[in-house]
């Protein structure tokens, strides 16, 4: 009972009221009350349960998920769920699934592409599940060079084999299949189809088409619930109208018309669920940071006084591994915030035929969804580390959240691939001020050039590094330096594109500046605003400064080398860094329950609520089959054998 009473104590010292932190971190008061009751019906369902699947093979974890994915569809028919409440309780289910794909791409893929007839045709199928579709783009020799796509569709195709696409490999009946579009002999580019894969009266695949799963990937249990596929098109034939045509058409008679869109409009799902991948990066680096929070709180080793140990929470080192962690999770959640905003905006101006912001929304989307994936794989794998050798257990929820999360580093684009769009976008950025062109947005500041060459860092004493203006200036000021740099050093090159690739690391850290200004500035933008609650606040005002001079401390190499601080100032973020831990420390067990996550979604033991690890630790060892017997199997065969050697050897 031990780890209930100092979780007790942890709630009760908090400054500040979880209740109203709840609303801030789910958004609304709407939408934590959605959330909070698809978790519970999911927490409370044993249909839902999880505890088992790392004792499972391949096979029956596969099924095992297509039983949750249907039970949840039934479910969501019964309750009249509507569509927010559907993707939370998926969402809740936490165990990847065809029908990620289906609703996260297929659906948006559609809707954004088809024209009107189209829409009527495949949205009902789609939504009712009629049909169930995946997103068939990455083949065997091309996953980021989407223009190099080999797939062809003429009149006459050649053959080619996808591979990857999720929901694929068993369950799909249809597929968006990109492939380059050839017509009249010349050929248009990349284009999406919709191509139908398997039977829907026995599920057989079609003729023509060979299909299978692409085998097990990382981890026990984790992303293996998907079936990721590899699929062959051996002369497949569709009708012209499963082209996509919103944006460009062929006519009966094959001629190939384009409205007047960029052809990056066919690119729009990817920029959807880029923008999701964000939001979901807060999602697992808190469930971490929770798990790690909440133990290190129960944890005690050395330090006895009264004969009591030192809860591992106290050792200044784990509070500056852990809060950066809690903060990032705090600042990815209202940059994602931001980020929805963002793409809102973007697509009602698409509707208009304003295309000004694609670009940003681009270069936004990919930069973040890099960066943000990139600090939760790396967080997790720290929150493990934190946890000691429990963390290393299943049943801390740790090593199964870091095999499911690591791959958003690569899927929906390679982070680094990401990074390179964004620093084209930059270099672009500063090559256009030169003939006049003012930046707009996330670039806006880049208006402000000569200032941020010449300008001085005023920080004097460590409580400086609290003002929100002197920590934006200062990573404006890295930022833009950095970009110019690059675009100096580019422009030595007589051959750009040669430029770009030798320079390539340089532009990639540039890169990651810009971002990161990005995510200080949306967490100060949003402490700008009204967050009403007793303490929220002043809590989410020291998490922004910790993310701020944390990621300074991180990076300091850049702030040094461009002269953006002094070694001094450096030395005076620290000292503001550590005071801003200690504020932080009395309060970290509660900012971990505004994140509202029952035991069932956390599926941690070392995170439970209650605190109460070491019992349930225990019990849970002996869960395991390798516990059904004293003996184990093997024991006749290979152990005895060996033993009566040793007594015969012994004897000789
Ligand atoms: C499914 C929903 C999941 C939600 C997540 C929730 C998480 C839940 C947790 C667990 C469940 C797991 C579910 C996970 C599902 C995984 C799904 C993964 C699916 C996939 O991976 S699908 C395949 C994705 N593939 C890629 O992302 C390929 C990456 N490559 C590219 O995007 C591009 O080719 C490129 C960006 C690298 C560009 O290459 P390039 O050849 O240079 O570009 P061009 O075509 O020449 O264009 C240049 C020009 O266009 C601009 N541009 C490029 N892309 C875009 C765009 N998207 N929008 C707007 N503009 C674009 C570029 O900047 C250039 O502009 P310029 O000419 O310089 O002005
Ligand atoms: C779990 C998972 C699910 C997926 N689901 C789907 C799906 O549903 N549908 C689908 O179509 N695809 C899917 N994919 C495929 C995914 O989108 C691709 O793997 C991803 O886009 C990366 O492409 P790639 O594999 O070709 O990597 P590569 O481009 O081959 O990358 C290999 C290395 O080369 C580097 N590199 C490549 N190009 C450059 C460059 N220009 N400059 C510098 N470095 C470079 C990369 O940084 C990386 O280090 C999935 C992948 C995974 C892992």
């Amino acid at each position: 009972m031990e780890g209930v009473d100092h979780l007790a104590h942890e709630r009760n010292r908090s400054q500040f009221d979880v209740n109203d932190m709840k609303i801030v971190w789910a958004g609304s008061r709407e939408a934590f009350e959605v959330s909070d009751r698809m978790s519970r019906l999911v927490a409370n369902d044993p249909a839902f349960r999880k505890d088992n699947r790392v004792h499972l093979t391949r096979k029956e974890l596969f099924k095992n998920t297509l039983r949750k994915a249907a039970y949840a569809w039934k479910k969501i028919i019964e309750l009249k769920l509507s569509e927010e409440e559907a993707g939370r309780l998926r969402f809740f289910v936490d165990e990847p699934a065809y029908t990620d794909l289906h609703w996260g791409m297929f659906v948006p893929f559609l809707k954004g592409q088809g024209t009107e007839e189209q829409l009527q045709k495949w949205l009902p199928l789609a939504y009712k599940m009629q049909i169930i579709g995946c997103y068939a783009q990455t083949e065997l020799g091309h996953g980021s060079n989407v223009q190099w796509l080999e797939t062809t569709a003429t009149f006459d195709p050649k053959t080619d084999e996808f591979w990857w696409p999720g929901g694929l490999g068993k369950v799909s009946t249809h597929a968006v299949v990109f492939a380059r579009l050839i017509t009249n002999g010349r050929d248009y580019g990349v284009h999406g189809f919709i191509v139908q894969i398997r039977s829907l009266d026995d599920h057989s695949v079609l003729p023509g088409i060979t299909i299978g799963d692409i085998g097990v990937k990382f981890g026990n249990g984790a992303y293996n619930t998907m079936d990721n596929g590899v699929m062959h098109f051996d002369h497949i034939r569709i009708p012209r109208n499963q082209l996509l045509m919103r944006f460009s058409q062929v006519t009966r008679e094959g001629k190939y018309v384009q409205s007047d869109v960029p052809r990056q409009l066919v690119y729009g799902t990817m920029v959807y669920v880029r923008k999701t991948i964000v939001i979901d990066a807060s999602n697992a680096l808190s469930r971490a940071v929770c798990i790690a929070t909440r133990y290190s709180a129960v944890r005690r080793q050395f330090g006895s006084q009264d004969g009591v140990e030192t809860q591992v929470i106290n050792y200044k080192t784990q509070q500056s591994r852990l809060f950066p962690l809690l903060a990032s999770a705090y600042a990815f959640r209202f940059v994602g915030e931001w980020l929805q905003w963002l793409y809102t905006d973007v697509t009602q101006r698409l509707a208009a035929n304003d295309f000004s912001t694609l670009p940003e929304a681009h270069a936004c989307t990919a930069g973040l969804k890099s960066i943000t994936t990139a600090a939760t794989a790396d967080g997790i794998e720290e929150c493990r580390k934190l946890c000691g050798g429990h963390g290393y257990l299943c049943s801390s929820g740790l090593p199964e959240l870091f095999a499911v999360y690591v791959p958003a580093c690569t899927y929906e684009g390679d982070n680094v691939v990401l990074l390179l769009q964004v620093a084209r976008f930059l270099v672009k950025t500063v090559s256009q001020l030169v003939s006049g062109k003012k930046p707009v947005g996330t670039t806006a500041y880049m208006g402000r050039l000569q200032h941020l060459m010449e300008s001085t860092c005023k920080v004097q004493k460590a409580e400086d590094w609290l003002n929100p203006s002197i920590v934006l200036e200062a990573f404006e000021v890295r930022s833009a330096r950095m970009s110019v740099e690059c675009a100096k050093r580019l422009s030595q090159f007589t051959n750009q594109e040669e430029g770009f690739h030798e320079l390539s690391p340089s532009l990639v850290e540039a890169a990651v500046a810009h971002c990161q200004l990005i995510i200080v500035a949306k967490f100060i933008e949003k402490l700008q605003g009204d967050i009403p609650g007793n303490g929220v606040k002043d809590q989410l005002q020291k998490l922004c400064s910790i993310y701020a001079l944390f990621t300074l401390h991180k990076h300091l190499g850049d702030f040094l080398s461009t002269s953006t601080i002094t070694p001094k100032q450096a030395s005076l973020a620290d000292d503001q860094l550590r005071s801003l831990y200690a504020q932080v420390r009395p309060n970290a067990v509660a900012l971990v329950d505004a994140f509202n996550y029952t035991d069932h979604y956390l599926g941690s033991i070392l995170g439970r609520y209650d605190g109460n690890v070491y019992p349930n630790l225990y019990d849970e060892a002996w869960k395991d089959p390798m516990n059904d017997t004293a003996v184990p199997d093997g024991y006749h065969e290979y152990i005895k054998p060996l033993l009566k050697q040793q007594l015969r050897n012994s004897r000789l």
